[in-house]
């Protein structure tokens, strides 16, 4: 009885405050489409549509309905949805201070924390920005090569050899975490990584939900575990904290530095801690969340993609043992032999651009917004999606055709604007070089160490809330000697 109290004084709530903002945009040319029913809008097809893979031909109908441009209601929000190489332009790709914001839905703020980096902006997005950017970038990286090399043998010699059969997903997920949590964070196997992963695990499920927190939903199961977490991370900045404390600065030594040291220890220009501990936390979740629930899917359809295939699974295997044979045995790998492994980030890239991990974001307006006949009211959320404008057939001929060659800069370019699976413009993932080393080496080791076949008859994908094999991809493999 009392949920439904609640439930009712919400909604009455909720339309009032919508009713009060449409009345506003009255006037403005608005883009085609309906709002449907206030809060909820057509948040739930869309959901629907995601988790049996079909947003895409959810998207396009209005497409063809509406044109690029249209409205409608997502996550509580007024939204208009745009597509296409111009409306990324101007809307992902702008840089323009005090026209668009980014802006993500009520659900995923909450999760991750309000400072997280995709909550800010202007000079506070830069300041945190700018730190994490310093630390993923490639000068920093390349000291990590070896680090990583070890992560992906020692979890190969784990989860890998000694098995017939496998589910590549969550093996993945496992694996991408572990590297975050060693080179970023300095979280080595043990307690804390184990009550991390499991908290993450609850997180990742509430992130695109309609953010109502009851005790049976999704999201409030999301927020606990999300509080959790923070707790863990509080703690361990404190011992981190403490240990630089006695450390003597001579004895810093500039490669041992993880990110939360490195955050720790900057300063800004009154020589104060640059980054408030609340800003640490929550750009950690981020990074956490950020950075492996994209790779491993990546490295997933990857391993779907090469047991398909078997003229790129050639080409891949024919670039390894090529590098494989300048090496000693049990060698590691180094940064110059990453940079020989092209045509795997050419199928990568090709994997991305079929199954982009991130199906697009949403951004807010700031100011009235005119996109060709239409004006996107200031406040109005704005949603953009990357596999509308990498299926369309005026960018990647045959879209539906793998074919890595598209990504060959020695061929035509790719039109700016079109590949969006790393999104655009100052938000652009600054996590490009650290998902494609990690990429890299993964491929390396399980190409030159194994074959496999697909095991499941009936693969096909789903997005809840992340895109997935529906089984995960169980796969039979066969060590090579
Ligand atoms: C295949 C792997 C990955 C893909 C496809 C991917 C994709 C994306 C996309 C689409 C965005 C939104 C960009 C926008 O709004 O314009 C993003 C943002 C972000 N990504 Fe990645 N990402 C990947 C890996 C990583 C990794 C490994 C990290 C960190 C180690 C990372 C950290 C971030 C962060 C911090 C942001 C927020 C940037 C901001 O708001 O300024 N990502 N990523």
């Amino acid at each position: 009885m009392i949920t439904v109290i609640i439930l009712l004084v919400l909604t009455i709530f909720l339309f009032h405050r919508f009713r009060t903002r449409l009345s506003s945009s009255a006037a403005k040319n608005l883009p085609p489409g309906a709002l449907g029913v206030p809060f909820i809008g057509q948040s739930l097809s869309l959901l629907g549509a995601m988790r049996t893979n079909t947003a895409e031909k959810w998207l396009q109908k209005r497409v063809d309905k509406y044109g690029p441009v249209s409205k409608m209601t997502l996550f509580g929000k007024p939204t208009v949805f745009i597509h296409g190489a111009a409306a990324n332009k101007a809307v992902v790709f702008s840089g323009e201070e005090g026209t668009v914001s980014n802006r993500q839905v009520e659900s995923l703020k909450m999760i991750l924390g309000k400072r997280n980096l995709t909550e800010l902006s202007g000079e506070d997005h830069k300041r945190v920005r700018g730190a994490l950017v310093w630390f993923l970038r490639p000068q920093t990286l390349r000291s990590y090569v070896g680090k990583m090399d070890g992560e992906v043998r020692r979890h190969l010699n784990m989860y890998w050899h000694g098995n017939n059969e496998v589910t590549v997903a969550p093996l993945m997920k496992t694996l991408t975490f572990d590297i975050i949590c060693s080179l970023l964070f300095g979280i080595e196997e043990g307690t804390t990584r184990k009550s991390i992963i499991e908290c993450f695990k609850t997180m990742v499920d509430g992130i695109w939900s309609i953010p109502i927190n009851l005790p049976f939903t999704r999201y409030n199961h999301s927020l606990k575990a999300s509080a959790k977490a923070q707790q863990i991370l509080k703690q361990l900045l404190k011992d981190k904290a403490k240990v630089m404390e006695e450390e003597k600065e001579s004895e810093v030594e500039e490669n041992d530095k993880d990110l939360i040291s490195y955050l720790l220890r900057i300063k800004n220009k009154d020589k104060e801690q640059a980054l408030s501990e609340e800003e640490i936390v929550h750009n950690i979740i981020l990074l956490m969340i950020a950075g492996h629930d994209t790779t491993s899917i990546l490295l997933t359809l990857m391993l779907r993609v090469l047991a398909t295939n078997p003229t790129v699974y050639a080409a891949v295997l024919q670039e390894h043992e090529e590098i494989g044979r300048s090496k000693e045995r049990g060698e590691a790998l180094t940064w110059e032999d990453v940079s020989k492994m092209k045509y795997t980030w050419r199928v990568a890239m090709e994997t991305l651009r079929l199954y982009p991990p991130v199906f697009g974001g949403f951004r807010v307006a700031l100011k009235d917004i005119q996109l060709g006949a239409y004006t996107i009211p200031k406040g109005w959320q704005i949603f953009w999606a990357a596999p509308m404008t990498h299926l369309d057939e005026t960018i990647f001929g045959d879209p539906q055709k793998f074919e890595p060659s598209r990504f060959d800069q020695n061929q035509t370019p790719i039109p700016p604007f079109s590949f969006i699976a790393f999104g655009g413009g100052p938000r652009i993932c600054p996590g490009y070089e650290f998902a494609k080393l990690e990429t890299l080496v993964t491929i390396h080791y399980l190409i030159t160490q194994f074959t496999w076949n697909l095991s499941c008859s009936q693969d096909f994908l789903t997005r809840d809330p992340t895109l997935m094999p529906n089984k995960g991809l169980p796969i039979q493999i066969f060590p090579k000697s």
